[in-house]
């Protein structure tokens, strides 16, 4: 389904790690803010790297069959009225976008009712099967979803986005994301169970039981990708790996958010191996599988501000430092161009 993934550019980076050592400051003393941007510049494939113009967030919008058993704090009908609520403009994703300079795109891939027909056109069905007892999706399904998911990337890449985030939107996505977690990392349901929207101590009980259930389903197919994500995803994640696989065939830097997008990447780096490479973790939100899904990408956490939101909301809040990255690499004047004078020798 993915070709063959290839790492970002070497010879940039070369270059790139070569230019930060000329560049009017100490060497190395931009500590990570210097790997940041010797990373873009090796996507890009050139150095000086170019600022981003066209900064994009998907979010991916889809309810869970789960979310009947009690697992989250909120209410399914949650979902439907956030989409509205990303196309007022008016939710945490909205905000942070606007502020960085990123534009969103929300796309319904499963959402329980009809919300929005503008955003509907890959939509493969409501909700999905209930994890614990059944696949979330059909064989057909979950295609169409790691498909859409594809051509959502090719669609933006093509449109000019020179930098990804994937987002999340769905009462109770943290059970599935905690599952897939679990599955391709050995860990038990109560290292992955994490208190999602805030629940309290019984729903926490029903949430570990129902991660329990649905993860001796999803263990039995945990080396195929593509039937994970049918027994164990919504077509929101499905599609979110899809997307995720795509952003790096296309050689497109991602930002990952939290727990819902890390454990889709875990699933597309078996999708398509080496897609890592083309993302950084923008931060680790309080969920405890992320840290898991993350440490298993070998991917270390910008920002650790716990948050717990999803949307893209963390990956938009460390994209300013992935931009200043880029411009202190870009628009840095070296010593030479300066006249001052290097290291004491
Ligand atoms: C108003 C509201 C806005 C959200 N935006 C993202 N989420 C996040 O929280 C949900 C996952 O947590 P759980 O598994 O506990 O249901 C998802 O909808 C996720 O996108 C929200 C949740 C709510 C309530
Ligand atoms: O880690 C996340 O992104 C997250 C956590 C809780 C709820 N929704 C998303």
């Amino acid at each position: 389904m993915f070709p063959y993934v290839s790492p970002p550019d070497e010879s940039a980076k070369r270059d790139a790690l070569a230019r930060q050592d000329r560049l009017t400051k100490p060497a190395g003393a931009l500590g990570k803010l210097e790997q940041l941007g010797v990373w873009v510049a090796s996507c890009q494939g050139v150095c000086p790297p170019k600022p981003f113009t066209r900064p994009r967030v998907i979010v991916f919008a889809g309810d869970h069959g789960i979310a009947a058993k009690g697992v989250s704090a909120y209410p399914t009908e949650v979902t439907g009225q956030m989409v509205a609520n990303f196309l007022n403009g008016g939710a945490a994703v909205n905000v942070l976008a606007t502020t960085a300079g990123a534009t969103v795109r929300v796309v319904d891939m499963s959402v329980a009712s009809d919300v929005a027909e503008s955003v509907a056109e890959f939509k493969v069905r409501k909700s999905s099967g209930s994890i614990d007892h059944e696949d979330a999706l059909t064989e057909d399904e979950v295609k169409a979803a790691v498909e859409a998911g594809k051509t959502i990337a090719d669609q933006e890449v093509d449109g000019g986005a020179d930098l990804l985030i994937a987002g999340d939107m769905g009462i109770g996505n943290t059970t599935p994301a905690a599952v897939l977690v679990a599955a391709l990392t050995g860990a038990e349901p109560v290292a992955v169970v994490g208190r999602g929207t805030g629940i309290d101590d019984q729903t926490w009980m029903r949430k570990t039981a129902a991660i329990r259930d649905a993860l001796r389903r999803a263990r039995q197919v945990s080396a195929e990708p593509m039937a994970l994500l049918k027994t164990t995803a919504g077509a929101d994640i499905a599609a979110m790996a899809g997307f995720l696989a795509q952003a790096s065939v296309r050689k497109t830097p991602v930002i990952l958010d939290g727990v819902v997008s890390t454990a889709a990447a875990l699933v597309a780096e078996e999708l398509a191996p080496g897609a890592r490479l083309w993302w950084v973790a923008g931060h680790q939100s309080t969920e405890p599988s992320h840290k898991l899904a993350l440490e298993q990408l070998g991917l270390e956490p910008l920002l650790e501000m716990d948050m717990r939101l999803g949307e893209g909301s963390g990956a938009l809040a460390a994209f300013p430092l992935v931009a200043m990255a880029t411009r202190i690499l870009a628009e840095m004047a070296t010593f030479q161009d300066a006249n001052i004078s290097g290291p004491a020798d």
